[in-house]
């Protein structure tokens, strides 16, 4: 069942949200997807094809964690990899995506690895759960595929065996993020991008 009143809040929040991440030009072109937790079976997710920096409460769906649509629209291409997270992890309620320009290029970069470890930066600290900059935070990467329901697959696998990790990377695509809440969630997203951006410049640095 599920609570239009909620369903509309979160609504209202989302669509917030994808306004600053449209202003930072981290969802260009319709690129990118949203969503929060309903309750234990559902979330609302956006729906697919709309752009990210213009939504209204009309541009989202709820579906079940088996990201079949319980509401009217068409969910989000990637909805697979937004269920798969409230699916494995109960604590989550929320997930952003971006294709911002640090997570697609530096994805890209470290063409030969399937992890960027993060490491003595202070900003580790913005993760939930890290209270230290000598914490290491690992990054899994994960090769770009269309088909999605394979993605949710290997990302749970991932998770399975590393359950503290934040967010995790798709090569040359972007950045998936989550976190207990949605401001939680924007904040590991800022802190995770500043430290892409760092890591890029690093590699500028070192050449
Ligand atoms: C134009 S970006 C290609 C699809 C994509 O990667 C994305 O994030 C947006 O897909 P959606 O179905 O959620 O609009
Ligand atoms: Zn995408």
């Amino acid at each position: 069942m599920i609570d239009s009143k909620y369903f509309y809040q979160q609504a209202i929040a989302l669509a917030a949200a994808g306004d600053e991440l449209y202003q930072r030009g981290w969802v260009p072109a319709t690129s990118g997807n949203f969503s929060c937790r309903l309750n234990a079976d559902s979330a609302i997710v956006t729906a697919s094809g709309k752009h990210k920096g213009r939504l209204n409460p009309s541009d989202f769906i709820a579906v079940d964690l088996k990201a079949n649509a319980i509401s009217s629209g068409k969910p989000s291409a990637e909805t697979a990899l937004h269920t798969q997270l409230y699916a494995r992890f109960s604590a989550i309620g929320a997930v952003l995506h971006c294709h911002s320009p640090a997570a697609t290029v530096l994805s890209m970069a470290l063409a030969e690895h399937n992890e960027l470890t993060l490491e003595n930066y202070e900003l580790l600290k913005a993760f939930d759960g890290v209270d230290t900059h000598a914490a290491r935070v690992r990054i899994p990467i994960f090769a770009n595929t269309q088909d999605i329901n394979a993605l949710a697959l290997e990302a749970d696998q991932y998770l399975a065996a590393h359950p503290l990790c934040p967010a995790y990377l798709i090569r040359g695509h972007g950045v998936y993020c989550w976190a207990k809440d949605l401001d939680s969630c924007m904040r590991n997203l800022e802190a995770l991008d500043f430290l892409l951006h760092c890591e890029l410049e690093k590699m500028r640095l070192c050449r």
